[in-house]
């Protein structure tokens, strides 16, 4: 029997492969994208790629490709089509209105518009809250057309059929009132923050930053004992959290905070200017690494120009590769370079299996080592958060780091560090 009845919203996903990107990397993008819309409930059914310079400016894609969307979208009654790239408001309209032949409605998301709904979703200080309102709001402004009504009014579905003309005027005019009042309500809770802030004993600070999902917060419950939440989903993190932690007898202030996304919407980032000002005022950087993720390198870039962009880079910083546990060193290595590396280094770490898990660790910690000590890094540590593995080796890292700006807070700090120990928490183990 035929059932009307959908536990998920479904959808397709489509990318644009411009020069720059080859086809593994496209597919990890589209790989992201269906891991963001299963972050928001939305089942992937069918991916759709096609080369170009450049996104096409009425469809994104081109006529022959989109035909194809159209037909598949219809023949399997898929709800909403979720692209790459953030959309202008007349490729939406263009799209919208290829559907409207076919007395379909379907919803057209993008990438901005899904990161938005994530951050709306996890959002649970009123600070995040309003943060997210802001861009929200200011996402869906010029995109207020006939097609859109604002997100705020139906809370989970987006991009409905939007109300008349005289409606729209009005619903443009109460988004305006509503950015002028979310922005009021940003600088007043600013203002309390920054109090706060400096009412605190002014400590060393050290910030997790990261791509989104690598394992920060996992970190934080290692290293601060701290109830943070953690999960295989992006974006878990929003707000962000401080904790004081104590490694002989050195204090310190550790924030976690929300991961960083490649392209993450440019008002989004603007309007949690005040949640990363735990980074930005930040002294040390701990940046955590999935080595596990085979776009890892790419992701420590987007990472470092976000870092960038807020005004937080050139500051001393550690990397973190995490997940070490789930770091497969065979299947990355072709025979020829395995060959190399046995001649640069008379011995060959692929050659047998480790037995236990203890020295399958040890031998890829070593094999990451060497590695990295090619290239010029950061101070690097390789570690597995969940797994409890090298977390002495980071804790020596951070101290150094940490007694260095230590003693040019408190010069004197060495004759009087009694007052620190008390009501601290220890280095969890
Ligand atoms: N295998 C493995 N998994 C890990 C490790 N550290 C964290 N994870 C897992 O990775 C997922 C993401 O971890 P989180 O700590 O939530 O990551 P995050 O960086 O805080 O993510 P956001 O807050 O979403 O930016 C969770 O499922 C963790 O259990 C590790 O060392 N090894
Ligand atoms: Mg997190």
């Amino acid at each position: 029997m035929h059932s009307t009845y959908k536990e998920k919203e479904t959808a397709v996903l489509v990318a644009v492969q411009t020069q720059k990107q080859n086809a593994a990397q496209t597919k990890e993008y589209l790989d992201e994208l269906a891991f963001l819309a299963d972050t928001s409930g939305i089942e992937t059914l069918y991916t759709f790629t096609q080369k170009l310079e450049r996104p096409d400016n009425r469809t994104y894609v081109g006529k022959g490709r989109m035909q194809d969307i159209l037909m598949y979208v219809i023949d399997n009654d898929v709800d909403m089509i979720i692209f790459d790239d953030e959309l202008s408001p007349i490729q939406i309209r263009n799209i919208e209105a290829e559907f409207a032949h076919f007395q379909k409605e379907v919803k057209v998301l993008d990438r901005s518009l899904l990161i938005l709904n994530i951050f709306a979703m996890r959002a649970q200080t009123v600070q995040a809250r309003t943060q997210v309102e802001l861009a929200q709001q200011q996402y869906i402004l010029p995109r207020l057309t006939r097609m859109w009504t604002h997100l705020s009014k139906q809370r989970g579905g987006v991009g409905m059929r939007g109300p008349g003309e005289k409606e729209l005027e009005t619903d443009r005019r109460t988004a305006n009132d509503r950015i002028s009042f979310l922005k009021e309500k940003l600088r007043q809770i600013d203002k309390q923050a920054l109090t706060q802030r400096k009412n605190r004993d002014r400590m060393v600070r050290v910030s997790l930053v990261g791509y989104t999902n690598v394992g920060k917060s996992t970190l934080m419950r290692r290293l601060a004992k701290a109830d943070v939440f953690a999960e295989n989903k992006l974006f878990a993190t929003v707000d962000s959290t401080v904790r004081k932690v104590t490694i002989d007898s050195i204090p310190f202030l550790l924030s976690d905070t929300v991961g960083f996304i490649r392209k993450l919407p440019t008002m989004l980032i603007e309007s949690f200017k005040s949640t990363l000002d735990e980074v930005r005022e930040a002294d040390i950087l701990l940046h955590v690494v999935d080595i596990s993720h085979p776009n890892y390198e790419e992701q420590i870039g987007i990472v470092n120009d976000t870092l960038t962009e807020i005004g937080a880079a050139d500051k001393p910083t550690i990397l973190v590769f995490n997940k070490i546990d789930k770091f497969e060193v065979e299947p990355e290595t072709t025979e020829k370079e395995q060959d190399d590396w046995e001649v640069v280094h008379g011995e060959n770490p692929w050659e047998e299996e480790p037995k236990d898990q203890a020295s399958r660790i040890q031998k890829v910690t070593e094999f990451l080592k060497k590695s990295y000590l090619h290239t010029p890094q950061p101070m690097a540590v390789f570690i597995s958060a969940e797994q409890k593995e090298n977390l002495d080796e980071l804790r020596d890292t951070v101290l150094n780091l940490v007694k260095n700006k230590h003693i040019q807070i408190f010069p004197n700090w060495l004759t009087t560090d009694e007052s620190y120990t008390e009501n601290s928490e220890s280095w969890a183990e």
